[in-house]
């Protein structure tokens, strides 16, 4: 493992442990998706465990926030069950100074969208290289598309000026598939200036299920950060 990646590993350790210092017992947990999610769900276990946390209940994001609550005896439940979420904790791709997101990178931004936005307390954790000036400068926008409507919302997705590909797996012959059994199309849009308007317009493609865009939904932003070789978390 590099150096880099060592120092990534510590502000998505730190980070997570923030977030989840900020849940309090009784309350209903929003359980996000993605490497530095995982770091908080652990920690959430951890207080549990330790008895500091009680009587919490988890909504997962993906297949993987669930091996995770089960890995670290989070009890669980639906949103069939429950009718609010009172923190939700996820990471992300992309964060602009507004604390806009760009999700997805994972392919769970669908299930992430709804969980997030239904929180009264939506938390983001994410490490210093993921802090953008404008979103859409280093990471594809991804768009969750049932499978019969690939290539239709792809041409539609370049008429609005975007380079669209394809999500395929990383040693898997085909495609990516999401946990609803879906595909995901990635976009490069050279400028995204109103990310609030192209949201919205990408969804209308008929044929998307969900686009990567979280604007508006973030009240907080954890951000692991490496000052003078220690690992810190700034909020904002
Ligand atoms: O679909 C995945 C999610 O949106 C993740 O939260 C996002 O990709 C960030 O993941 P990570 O913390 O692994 O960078």
């Amino acid at each position: 493992m590099s150096v880099t990646s060592d120092l990534t590993v510590i502000m998505k350790q730190e980070v997570g442990k923030a977030a989840a210092a900020k849940v309090k017992s009784d309350s209903v947990v929003g359980l996000g998706t993605g490497s530095t999610t995982a770091y908080a769900i652990e920690y959430i276990g951890e207080r549990l465990r330790s008895g500091d946390l009680k009587n919490i209940v988890g909504i997962t994001t993906s297949f993987q926030g669930e091996v995770l609550a089960r890995k670290y005896n989070i009890p669980l439940t639906t949103l069939d069950v429950v009718d609010h979420i009172d923190i939700a904790i996820d990471g992300a791709d992309e964060v602009d100074p507004q604390k806009n997101l760009i999700k997805g990178g994972g392919a769970a931004h669908t299930q992430e969208k709804l969980v997030d936005s239904l929180a009264a307390q939506f938390i983001v954790v994410v490490d210093s290289n993921k802090l953008v000036d404008k979103l859409g400068s280093t990471f594809l926008l991804p768009v969750e598309v049932i499978p019969k409507a690939v290539m239709p919302v792809m041409r539609r997705l370049e008429q609005l000026g975007g380079k669209p590909e394809l999500r395929m797996g990383i040693r898997k012959a085909g495609p990516v598939v999401t946990d609803q059994g879906n595909l995901v199309i990635d976009v490069k849009f050279d400028s995204i200036d109103d990310p609030a308007t192209l949201e919205m317009t990408i969804n209308n493609i008929p044929g998307v299920l969900e686009n990567g865009l979280f604007v508006g939904v973030a009240d907080l932003i954890l951000v692991g950060e490496i000052i003078d070789g220690k690992a810190v978390v700034r909020e904002f």
